[in-house]
């Protein structure tokens, strides 16, 4: 597994070692120990979750605040546009996003710590998109983060609108969301 750091603090990107052969191909997508002494600490994660998103599709962005999940995501089909934003107040980072291309041709996972709320828009093939968490899903914690909030100012490779749920079109203000 190599691993990249990118210019928010704690968010980074793993490429798991890929072995092939004339069958096909094999690689670890997860590996707790390894893992662990990657990101230096244990997570538990305690729920698989998987989407499947038509082309243009944006979901985002999300967090729960009361119980943070952090979050190591892939795609298994198609790809995306994947962002993270900081939302921890005392970070040197606080309210800047990242912005990375993950499909299942580069096989990269992105880990997103507790305290980022998280999208992607699925690009022109669709995704499917995988994902451990590290807390349960708690429905009455949600938060949505508006996805075109300008004080982001998220440049995303959009062509057209973005196909959305009620829910993220009524996301909130950066400013007016609770944070960390
Ligand atoms: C997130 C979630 C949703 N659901 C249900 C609720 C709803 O009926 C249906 C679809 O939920 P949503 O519209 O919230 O799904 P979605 O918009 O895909 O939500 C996800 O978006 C990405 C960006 C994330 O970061 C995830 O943490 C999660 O918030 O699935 C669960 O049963 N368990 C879960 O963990």
């Amino acid at each position: 597994m190599k691993i990249i750091e990118t210019a928010l603090n704690g968010l980074l990107l793993l490429e798991p070692v890929v072995f092939a052969d004339e069958r096909g191909e094999f690689c670890e997508t997860f590996n707790a120990r390894r893992f662990a002494a990657l990101i230096g600490r244990e997570v538990s994660f305690v729920q698989d979750n998987r989407s499947h998103s038509r082309p243009n599709v944006l979901r985002g962005l999300h967090y729960q605040h009361t119980h943070p999940q952090g979050k190591l995501v892939q795609v298994t089909q198609g790809a995306v546009w994947d962002v993270a934003v900081d939302l921890r107040r005392a970070s040197p980072c606080f309210g800047q996003w990242h912005g990375v291309t993950l499909s299942a041709e580069n096989r990269r996972q992105l880990w997103i710590p507790e305290g980022f709320a998280h999208g992607f828009l699925a690009l022109q093939d669709g995704a499917e998109f995988c994902y451990k968490v590290s807390d349960y899903w708690h429905a009455g914690d949600e938060y949505c983060i508006r996805w075109d909030d300008p004080a982001l100012g998220i440049d995303w490779p959009l062509a057209q609108p973005p196909v959305l749920s009620d829910k993220d079109r009524q996301g909130l203000n950066f400013a007016d969301a609770p944070m960390f």
